[in-house]
């Protein structure tokens, strides 16, 4: 059973348990532009205290570079060598995991901060954000209003608020072709925006799972390749290290995956409900708060 924190003394003693602190973004520092109460304060603590931290996100309609800028607007310390996104775990993973040669190219569901992570790794994209393909003209397969490129070897999809039937079909006639792979920069059902919950990444690829009736490799949490890829960039002890998450099934699995400690907390996407009584979830974090503005009491101790 998950721990309830809720006093000083508790928040102290994770504070004292933990050298590193992974924290997921939307849900947990912010919602859509607005911080959560009290955020600022616990990352200022927490450096003070001299913990290392890092940003995870499954957020993949930005690069790290316009996740860094949001950082900044919003009033949030961090460096581009502490946040990690699933645009880039999935461009890393194309270029250095399967090692695409440079000719080749992939076709893109999703925005501009996937194109400048897979264009950042040398990789090629169509579709995506060319306005060709952001339209809502009827699609067909006849030979003279569209010519397959026989150099795509994969499909990419992640968020795209401006996803279409002309996107879908292309992407469902690459990935359709012997040896085309198919990769999802994250798969989360919902988001927590600004004012309540929308349709996330893994409802965008869910047609094209459906039509091509199989699943994507999975770039974002709780896949392994999202920690591979921080693990290749900063060193810590799995034993000294707390996943902060809003998700039971991307942010605590991805925690419990890498043996680390998992903190959810109750800002984003779930509720007090899915953690406790018959239908509770079977992931059960180590711990639990309200929001991660709360640890800053932790100093009161
Ligand atoms: O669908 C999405 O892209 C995600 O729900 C969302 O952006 C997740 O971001 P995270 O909570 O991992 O920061
Ligand atoms: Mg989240």
């Amino acid at each position: 059973m998950a721990q309830r924190l809720s006093t000083a003394e508790e928040y102290e003693a994770l504070l004292e348990k933990h050298d590193t602190w992974l924290f997921d973004c939307d849900g947990v520092l912010w919602k859509g532009d607005h911080v959560i109460e009290g955020v600022t304060q616990v990352l200022d603590l927490l450096r003070r205290r001299n913990k290392k931290v890092v940003f995870v996100t499954n957020n993949a309609t930005k690069s790290r570079k316009t996740l860094l800028a949001k950082f900044k607007d919003l009033g949030v310390q961090a460096h581009v060598d502490e946040v990690y996104g699933s645009a880039y775990t999935a461009a890393v993973y194309i270029s250095t995991v399967l090692a695409l040669p440079k000719h080749l190219k992939v076709y893109v569901i999703g925005q501009s901060g996937l194109e400048e992570e897979l264009h950042a790794e040398g990789i090629q994209t169509l579709g995506g954000t060319d306005p060709a393909d952001n339209t809502l003209a009827p699609f067909n397969l006849n030979p003279e209003s569209w010519k397959p490129d026989p150099d795509v070897a994969a499909v990419v999809c992640g968020l795209d608020t401006k996803v279409n039937y002309t996107k879908l079909s292309k992407a469902f006639a690459y990935a359709q072709k012997e040896g085309c792979h198919f990769i999802a920069t994250n798969t989360d059902s919902t988001y927590p925006s600004s004012y309540g919950l929308l349709p996330g990444a893994g409802s965008i690829s869910a047609p094209l799972r459906y039509a091509l009736g199989k699943d994507p490799v999975v770039c974002g949490k709780p896949s392994g390749t999202m920690l591979d890829v921080i693990k290749a960039k900063i060193h810590f002890d799995p034993a000294r290290t707390i996943m902060v998450g809003d998700r039971l099934n991307t942010d605590i699995e991805f925690g419990k995956h890498g043996g680390l400690a998992t903190l959810l907390v109750l800002t984003g996407i779930t509720a007090e409900s899915d953690i406790t009584g018959p239908n509770a979830s079977p992931t059960v974090p180590d711990y639990v708060v309200q929001s991660l503005g709360d640890l800053r009491l932790a100093d009161k101790a």
